[in-house]
């Protein structure tokens, strides 16, 4: 073994170097909430790498998220695995779907549909019917179900009584909406988000040299959040294995989140019965919350199937969580701004704290009452970093001065190219105005935190390899996000927000399935934080009064 190889194993605890040295054949990883299996995988694929058990261009990484994927492949890219390719599912079918087309179908492939919401409205346009932007994206979200569900509308259509009903359509109107959507798209030769994993599902079935072509690219395959994978993703991942078995899977059964989009835990839980001959391994020391903030997790689990036990590994504290009962939803949102202003005060960095909440409608009043205070703030999932306009400039830039020999220090030349895109040494007033300070001031820590010495050349191609990974730098500013996109992160400090009956759980989950799914959103929510976890909640809706969340109850929180 070179002396590399062992400096990637070093970091890791006896479980998880197991792991990272189980390099050949199926593998699965059942792994807590915050016990490292991030580090686990990332450090296996590098330590098959620097083995040189893996050439790196055949190793494929799948995640759920652009941004689970930038973040791993910076994480690779970091331990020297680069060359790896980090993707999600839908990428990698997208990428390979416009491959293969001009050579098996002949011409381009068909061009992706950006949203259905818009084909939708035109589609019951033109059956006679008005129908609001919400029904119109439950019936979209219906469709996105039935497709990574592989039901033909025929099988659809049979199942359609366990399914939710649609506001004021009748069975015939909803089948007839989706058969109408369907043609509107072929005449139109569009496709939308889940046909590109049907038909190159269908394409590598039916085509042995496309399957062959993938099959030589490919070689070993690693899927996160293995516990989300939809009937339509595993059916590719299979067709991209083929006969072989160079899979690792991880996940945990108590973070399925996206259950009512079709994804299901039992390709996790049954791995073992589909390959006979996996290992596997589990990961419960958990490295991220302090003891209190475990032991409510595991009590909002607690019996749950396939629930994990985690065991705290961190020093005790007196950190419990703590629960913040309120009038109104704005009395709440100003409660939550002024206890992070003190946060602050006291010298947590806005980059160490993180809002999270149910529904994306609860962040208009959060980002408000934030404003109000002086607080920076970014809105998790709002726009990528990398697409921003100003950042795009100051790349540019950066790269232009790249090609002209300048010595001045790192520091002042990025400085420099930042000023010309607009930035200000002092922060802007105004929301919008100071989001994008913050992006732009992100790009100037980044260049502080470069090894002395590093010149505009060294910088530029950082930031060109960050930017092609989509591996964000850390922007000085509050993360507002929905729970369902704070999945994989963590913070110092979380603020759970809305922990009210009807909020979270959300009104319309009503079946005992839809509160589990609930509740393991909520042990998502709980076990982001690492060192602080506050809930809060609020009484009054519009005509009537809500509890507590059971969720803060079930947690062992007293209020
Ligand atoms: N062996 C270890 N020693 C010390 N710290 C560790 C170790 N493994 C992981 N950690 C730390 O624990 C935290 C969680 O790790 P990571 O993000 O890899 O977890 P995860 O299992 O992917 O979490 P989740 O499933 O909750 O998103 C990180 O802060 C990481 O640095």
């Amino acid at each position: 073994m070179t002396g590399d190889a062992a400096e990637i194993l070093r970091a890791l605890d006896p479980d998880q170097r197991e792991i990272a040295q189980a390099l050949r054949g199926p593998v699965s990883v059942l792994a807590g909430a915050g016990t490292g299996k991030t580090r686990a995988i990332t450090h296996r694929i590098a330590y098959g790498v620097r083995t040189g058990v893996y050439d790196p261009q055949r190793v494929l990484a799948v995640t759920f998220t652009r941004k689970a994927a930038g973040e791993l492949q910076g994480r690779l890219r970091e331990l020297g695995a680069d060359g790896v390719r980090a993707r999600t599912f839908h990428g990698a079918a997208l990428a390979q779907l416009s491959h293969f087309w001009p050579q098996f179908v002949g011409g381009d492939a068909p061009q992706l549909l950006p949203g259905k919401v818009a084909a939708l409205s035109q589609t019951v346009e033109s059956l006679g019917l008005r129908l609001s932007g919400e029904t119109l994206r439950d019936i979209a979200a219906e469709i996105e179900w039935r497709k990574v569900s592989m039901l033909s509308i025929e099988s659809y259509a049979e199942r359609l009584d366990s399914r939710p009903a649609l506001a004021g359509l009748s069975p015939e109107q909803v089948i007839d909406i989706q058969e109408r959507y369907t043609k509107l798209l072929e005449e139109r030769r569009q496709i939308d988000f889940e046909d590109v994993l049907v038909l190159l599902s269908g394409m590598l079935e039916v085509e042995p040299r496309a399957s062959l072509q993938v099959r030589e690219q490919y070689r070993f395959f690693t899927v996160d959040e293995f516990q989300d994978v939809s009937p339509l993703q595993h059916r590719l991942l299979n067709l991209w294995l083929g006969a072989r078995d160079d899979l690792c899977v991880v996940g945990d059964a108590s973070q399925t989140i996206y259950s009512f989009a079709g994804a299901t835990s039992s390709f996790l839980l049954r791995f073992g019965s589909e390959h006979p001959n996996a290992r596997e391994f589990r990961l419960e020391r958990n490295y991220r919350s302090v003891p209190p903030i475990v032991v409510g997790a595991n009590r909002l689990m607690r019996d749950k199937p396939g629930a994990l036990q985690l065991s705290p590994m961190r020093e005790q504290s007196d950190s419990v969580p703590q629960f913040g009962w309120f009038q109104t939803e704005q009395d709440e949102a100003r409660g939550v701004a002024q206890a992070i202003s003190q946060a602050r005060a006291e010298g947590v960095a806005a980059s160490d704290i993180a809002v999270l909440y149910r529904t994306n409608a609860q962040s208009a009043r959060l980002e408000e009452a934030l404003a109000a205070e002086g607080i920076p703030v970014r809105v998790h999932g709002a726009q990528r970093f990398y697409d921003r306009a100003d950042v795009r400039r100051a790349i540019l830039l950066i790269r232009g001065q790249a090609k002209v020999a300048d010595d001045r220090p790192l520091f002042q030349i990025v400085s420099d190219m930042l000023r010309a895109v607009g930035w200000t040494a002092k922060p802007p007033e105004g929301a919008a105005e100071r989001e994008r300070w913050e992006a732009l001031s992100s790009i100037l820590s980044l260049a502080d935190d470069m090894p002395p010495g590093t010149g505009i050349v060294g910088f530029s191609e950082e930031l060109q390899a960050r930017q092609q990974a989509q591996h964000e730098p850390r922007m000085e500013a509050v993360t507002l996000s929905a729970v369902h996109a704070a999945k994989g992160l963590e913070w110092p400090l979380v603020h759970v927000v809305g922990l009210s009956e009807g909020i979270f759980p959300i009104s319309h989950a009503q079946s005992e399935e839809d509160i589990e799914e609930e509740r393991r959103l909520a042990y998502v929510a709980f076990t982001r934080a690492r060192d602080s976890l506050l809930m809060s909640g609020f009484a009054s809706a519009a005509r009537s009064s809500r509890p507590p969340s059971r969720f803060v109850a079930e947690a062992g929180v007293h209020f």
